[in-house]
């Protein structure tokens, strides 16, 4: 059972008695405890302003700390009922009174309402667009303005707003399509239910940089031994460094034992023999990435599940390689891969069930959701996110900033704009990949510099990569940071005056760009890939898709994710926004709405839930 699903909060005969089964946890706030955090509150009204303050971040709380809060009586290790009943007995017939919240004075601070100021300021800019925990801050201080009744009025009031909001509706939505991926099939035959995983006991890494050590850190953290590669001795270095610090600050965080031993450093791919699953990060190349699983192929015990890393290149290719194709499955991780909860299990046509599940369980027990994806260029969410780059990069061009563009993106709820993504990412990931296509072209191409195959295209992320700008991890890329692998990202003149000159290089002039267009642009280009993918079969449903961008890119989950939020504007607006912008704009396919889009909202803007049906209904042959 789920570790914070078994916590038995029980309330007691009287309803004002609680007691906890131990070392679980326990999601708040309870509404009958002792010392709710309203009360807390009440006492002190500073109490909010912490940022990991329990109400408005929904955050949860350990049974201990609940008992240290007050929120609970007693936490117990022995069966709860019996201790329940034990601690009723001890009260019974003796006065409660002393216990009801609505009997507790509640001292209101002289300046309780600047402080409710900073405290709506700074939940406000935490929440990213989230109604709940700006409720909450006003239901609390209802709680502190008003005498008991009014204030549990008040709250009621606020609850049935946000009951019965679209967030809520968005919320439940997502809550359940969370669930729904862990049902997962393929089209070979795998499945959640019936595919059997193998147990995997020792892993290795293969490859040391941006997304090799938070795989190391996760495979770890699971308590798997990790055989950690990394062929270059500066990064060798570099790495364990970053291993160790994750891996510490993650210790202190979880107050769990620091696991530094159970990872064991090499410099060849040799140390990867033993192993009962590999997983390659290095470059996004493909020779190199066919060489290294030719060589693990070749060393490898039989047996082992040979996994890749890789942003968007073809599993099956890389699965000739090997010696027992049926053995090879993507697993794609998120940046950073300690901490995005995200693992894409990509299944070539040759991967086996058993290869699947085995992916699919390793990345549960890397506290990751696991969803199955189908094999195409960029997979599923990098598929989407194309698109959606490349609209950012024509942003720029027709005048728009880099900070422009984030500031609307982050208003929109996500964590990062798209600049600060793709520097957090590395901006060379996407260059090799692009080159590789044949995309980027000698600084002398000319007029052709902005077209490809008869489309738009923006050369602007292979001129500043061209540049030696990768992002935070050469302290230069869409932003400045103060030194390499510099996390704060700021404005960069230089960067300014470069998109200025390239502006003045190719005759563009540059426009006043509103923000509603930065979104509808970026964001339906992103959605209209989804509706192509859906159609493609390569996710198995909107919900697949929902899951990846909240959990991958940190698509703000009060918005359900991008195909419920095309749901939820209405499909013909979403539609009817890409004709127009489409028509402004032909030389861009991205912005052609893709015919899925225009079956469904033909369709009447059905609910999401329907929508496999309108998918699987054979298309008219007219
Ligand atoms: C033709 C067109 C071309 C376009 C091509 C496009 C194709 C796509 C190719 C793209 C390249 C490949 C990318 C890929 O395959 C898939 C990806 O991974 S895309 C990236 C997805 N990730 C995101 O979108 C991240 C969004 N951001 C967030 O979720 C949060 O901001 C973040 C979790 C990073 C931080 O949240 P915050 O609350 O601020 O965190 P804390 O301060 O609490 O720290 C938590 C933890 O995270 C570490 N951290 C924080 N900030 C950063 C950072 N900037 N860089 C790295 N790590 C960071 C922090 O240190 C903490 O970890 P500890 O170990 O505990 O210290
Ligand atoms: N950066 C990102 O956000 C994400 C990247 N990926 C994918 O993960 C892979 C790695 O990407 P990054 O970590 O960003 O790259 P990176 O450039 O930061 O790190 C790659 C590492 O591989 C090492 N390496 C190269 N050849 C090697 C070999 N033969 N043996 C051992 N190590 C070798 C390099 O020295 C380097 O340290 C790529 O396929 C990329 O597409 C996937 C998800 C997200």
């Amino acid at each position: 059972m789920e570790l914070d699903v078994f916590v038995k909060v029980v309330d007691v005969l009287t309803q004002n008695l609680q007691v906890s089964a131990g070392k679980l946890q326990i999601k708040s706030v309870l509404k009958r405890s002792s010392q709710s955090p309203e009360l807390n509150v009440r006492k002190s009204v500073g109490d909010l302003t912490r940022r990991t303050s329990v109400c408005p971040a929904g955050r949860h709380v350990t049974a201990a700390e609940a008992l240290q809060l007050g929120i609970i009586d007693e936490v117990t290790d022995h069966n709860a009922v019996d201790a329940a009943v034990r601690l009723a007995q001890s009260v019974a017939g003796k006065p409660l009174d002393a216990r009801r919240i609505s009997t507790y004075p509640c001292p209101r601070p002289p300046d309780s309402d600047v402080v409710f100021e900073k405290v709506m300021q700074e939940v406000r800019r935490d929440a990213r667009g989230a109604i709940a925990p700006v409720t909450c801050v006003q239901a609390v201080r209802a709680a502190v303005a008003l005498p008991y009744a009014k204030g549990m009025e008040r709250e009621k009031e606020l609850f049935a707003t946000l009951f019965t909001s679209g967030q809520a509706r968005a919320l439940q939505y997502y809550f359940f399509a969370q669930r729904a991926v862990g049902r997962w099939s393929t089209p070979s035959g795998a499945r959640w239910d019936t595919s059997k995983p193998r147990p995997v006991r020792k892993a290795a890494v293969i490859g040391l940089g941006t997304m090799g050590r938070g795989i190391t850190v996760s495979l770890a953290q699971a308590g798997l031994s990790v055989v950690a590669v990394e062929t270059q001795e500066k990064q060798l270095l570099a790495a364990k460094q970053a291993v160790t610090g994750m891996l510490e600050r993650g210790a202190k965080r979880r107050g769990a034992p620091l696991v530094l031993d159970q990872i064991k450093y090499g410099r060849s791919v040799q140390a990867a023999a033993d192993v009962d699953l590999v997983i390659e990060a290095v470059f996004e190349d493909m020779a190199l990435k066919k060489s290294i699983f030719q060589q693990l192929s070749r060393l490898c015990k039989p047996g082992t599940l040979l996994c890749t890393n890789t942003s968007g290149l073809d599993i099956d290719e890389l699965a000739s390689q090997t010696q027992s194709p049926e053995l090879v499955v993507g697993m794609h991780f998120f940046a950073p891969a300690h901490v995005m909860k995200l693992l894409e299990v990509v299944h070539g046509p040759r991967s086996s069930p058993e290869a699947v599940a085995t992916a699919m369980q390793l990345g549960k027990k890397m506290g990751k959701v696991s969803v199955a994806v189908g094999n195409c260029r960029c997979f599923v969410g990098n598929r989407m996110l194309r698109p959606y780059v490349m609209q950012a990069y024509f942003l720029l061009e027709e005048g728009a900033t880099p900070e422009q563009v984030d500031q609307v993106l982050e208003d929109f709820g996500f964590p990062m704009g798209v600049f600060k993504m793709s520097d957090l990412s590395g901006l060379d990931v996407a260059w090799r990949m692009r080159k590789a296509e044949g995309l980027v072209l000698p600084a002398s191409a000319g007029e052709s510099a902005r077209i490809r195959e008869g489309s738009r295209y923006s050369p602007l992320g292979d001129l500043i990569c061209e540049q030696g700008r990768f992002g935070q991890k050469t302290g230069r890329g869409w932003y400045q940071y103060d030194k390499p692998g510099g996390r704060v990202a700021k404005p960069d003149p230089w960067l300014h005056g470069f998109l200025e000159e390239y502006q003045t290089r190719h005759g563009l002039a540059a426009r006043r760009i509103d923000h509603q267009e930065v979104l509808e642009r970026c964001l339906y280009a992103l959605i209209n890939e989804g509706f192509q993918i859906l159609q493609d079969g390569i996710a198995a449903g909107p919900e697949d898709i929902d899951v990846i961008y909240v959990l991958g890119y940190g698509w703000p989950r009060h918005r359900g994710g991008p195909m419920f939020f095309a749901g939820q504007v209405g499909l013909d607006k979403v539609l009817q926004r890409l004709e127009h912008y489409h028509q402004v704009h032909p030389d861009v396919p991205a912005l052609k709405p893709c015919s899925l889009l225009r079956r469904l909202a033909a369709s009447g803007n059905p609910p999401i839930s329907r929508w496999r049906e309108i998918l699987q209904k054979p298309r008219s042959q007219l």
